[in-house]
């Protein structure tokens, strides 16, 4: 008989193990308790206990947006599956994804509770992730009307100038030798959202170094797209706290809130320009603080959302259409062709000279088609019980657009898997709209009231660049370099869907520049 300190010695030893059996029993306790089974939701590949389809999908090695494409080729347009304690659908089809952004955008419009989302949104006083609501429509309607209107992109005209000119003067100094294109893409958008947003450039040259600040936000984005146990398994949100993953997500965003606090009290002097034209967005915000009762998280949490949601899609966007561009040469020469005899014997491509370049807009479309930068949106949730398409689904089930299998439907586009801008040209003059074609056939911003409001500001950089850069320079692979790039190994997880490896190219400064210069 083992004596009582022993016993006690080993029941201490089962502590640890103590908050994994109240889960386990609280998570089927809620199964036991509420067996909301929904009896006719939409087709889907079997389940495994406890942990659903996770392995299909988060652990299978392929990135979610392909393994999803993979189930609804067999599965259909409309696709249930299980992620641990949370209910999914994914939505693969133009007609389907009509139904859930515009038909029924109210039952599809809210955004799911997720740890990192929770922590970068200062518990949920953004725009981005912020759950449907009144909140949502007042912060929706201030960065719209304030922030994100045609006259705000166009006051910000002179900075997108002269930071393009920059990348420009880096890339001639490099010409003929090979260089990290993507690297000088994202410097760009970073420099352009930090002067757009907070007045000034915090420390990346043309080529650039990193500043803190971009170590940051770069180490902020990697934490916020990682696994949390929490999003999938609610009861076992401790594990990311013995794990050190939520006090690694909790100190970088603190250590950037720490960045953005520096920031606004550099604004809170005395007014610093009474000139809208001058206006960052930082001084915008404090402006209508007051007015409608913000306070500084509110601002920050805003901010988080421009630095995550607008540097790096752009960025992504032009680093695929330079990939694209020097694997099809006939393409690249007739884009090059267009922009050459628009802008003819000026030094460079002005933002009046981008609604001429109508072949440099199919090219991006097209660049949009096969690779959205943001290939399932921003996850959606929906807001109560619904039927789509004659199927049940749940209230809170979490929602998938997945704009990557649209774009490659064969459905809807003739050879799918070829790189074609021609497939625009009737489409040529057309905005990048949430809805490019008309029935949601190309949806790289999503659609409805959760559509990116920020187009144009992300577009209006990434035509400007890539026009100067097709304008003043030739562009090749280092030699021993394949043309023909195997893109599912090109992709890589983030916050957009950018490059696992960075595009390297050769410019040549052209030489009609030289020759004019
Ligand atoms: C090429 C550039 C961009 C792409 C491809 C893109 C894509 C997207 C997508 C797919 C969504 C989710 C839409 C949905 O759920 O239906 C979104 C939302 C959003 N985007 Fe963009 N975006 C871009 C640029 C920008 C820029 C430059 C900004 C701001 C500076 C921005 C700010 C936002 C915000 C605030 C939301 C959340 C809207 C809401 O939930 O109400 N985006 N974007």
């Amino acid at each position: 008989m083992s004596s009582l300190p022993s016993l006690l010695l080993s029941l201490l030893s089962w502590l640890p193990l103590l908050p994994l059996s109240l889960s386990l029993f609280i998570f089927g306790w809620r199964l036991i308790r509420n067996p909301k089974t929904i009896q006719n939701s939409p087709p889907g590949p079997p389940k495994l206990p406890f942990i659903g389809n996770l392995h299909q999908l988060i652990f299978s090695g392929r990135l979610p947006h392909r393994s999803l494409h993979h189930l609804s080729q067999k599965y259909g347009p409309l696709v249930h599956f299980q992620l641990g304690g949370v209910s999914a659908v994914a939505v693969s089809s133009p007609e389907t994804a009509k139904l859930v952004l515009k038909t029924q955008d109210l039952d599809f419009c809210t955004r799911p509770d997720l740890v990192s989302h929770r922590t970068i949104s200062y518990n949920y006083l953004d725009v981005a992730f912020a759950p449907y609501g009144d909140y949502w429509r007042q912060m929706r309607k201030v960065c719209s009307m304030e922030l994100f209107g045609s006259k705000r992109v166009l006051s910000f005209r002179s900075i997108r100038d002269e930071e393009v000119g920059k990348t420009i003067e880096f890339v001639s100094n490099s010409s003929g030798v090979p260089i990290n294109l993507s690297e000088a893409l994202l410097f760009l958008t970073n420099r352009v959202t930090c002067r757009v947003a907070l007045g000034k450039s915090y420390g990346l040259g043309g080529g650039g170094e990193r500043s803190r600040f971009h170590r940051l936000l770069a180490e902020t984005e990697e934490l916020s797209t990682a696994f949390f146990v929490a999003d999938y398994f609610p009861y076992l949100g401790w594990v990311d706290f013995i794990t050190g993953k939520h006090g690694r997500l909790r100190k970088a965003f603190l250590d950037l809130d720490a960045f953005f606090e520096k920031v606004i009290d550099e604004h809170s002097g005395p007014i610093r320009s009474q000139i809208p034209e001058q206006e960052d967005f930082v001084d915008v915000l404090i402006k209508v603080k007051n007015e409608l009762g913000l306070t500084r998280d509110h601002i920050k949490a805003v901010l988080m959302n421009i630095f995550f949601g607008g540097t790096e899609s752009s960025a992504t966007v032009m680093e695929w259409t330079m990939t694209e561009l020097v694997k099809n040469e006939k393409i690249l020469a007739r884009a090059q062709e267009e922009v050459r005899r628009v802008v003819s014997g000026k030094p460079k491509v002005e933002e009046s000279d981008l609604h001429h370049l109508h072949y440099l807009k199919s090219v991006i479309k097209e660049t949009m088609r096969l690779h959205p930068p943001a290939p399932l949106l921003v996850p959606r949730a929906t807001t109560r019980d619904c039927t789509v398409q004659g199927y049940d689904v749940a209230a809170k089930t979490r929602v998938f657009v997945n704009v990557f299998a649209i774009g490659r439907d064969p459905n809807t586009w003739d050879n799918p898997g070829d790189f074609s801008p021609e497939r625009f040209a009737s489409d040529a003059a057309s905005d990048y709209g949430v809805d490019v074609r008309g029935n949601f056939q190309l949806i790289p911003f999503g659609a409805g009231r959760r559509g990116c409001p920020g187009i144009n500001l992300g577009m209006v950089i990434v035509e400007l660049a890539l026009a100067n850069l097709l304008y003043a320079f030739n562009w090749e692979l280092p030699p021993g370099y394949s043309r023909k790039l195997d893109e599912e190994d090109e992709e890589a997880h983030g916050i957009a869907m950018h490059r696992k490896f960075p595009l390297i190219l050769v410019p040549t400064l052209s030489h009609h520049i030289t020759t004019t210069a």
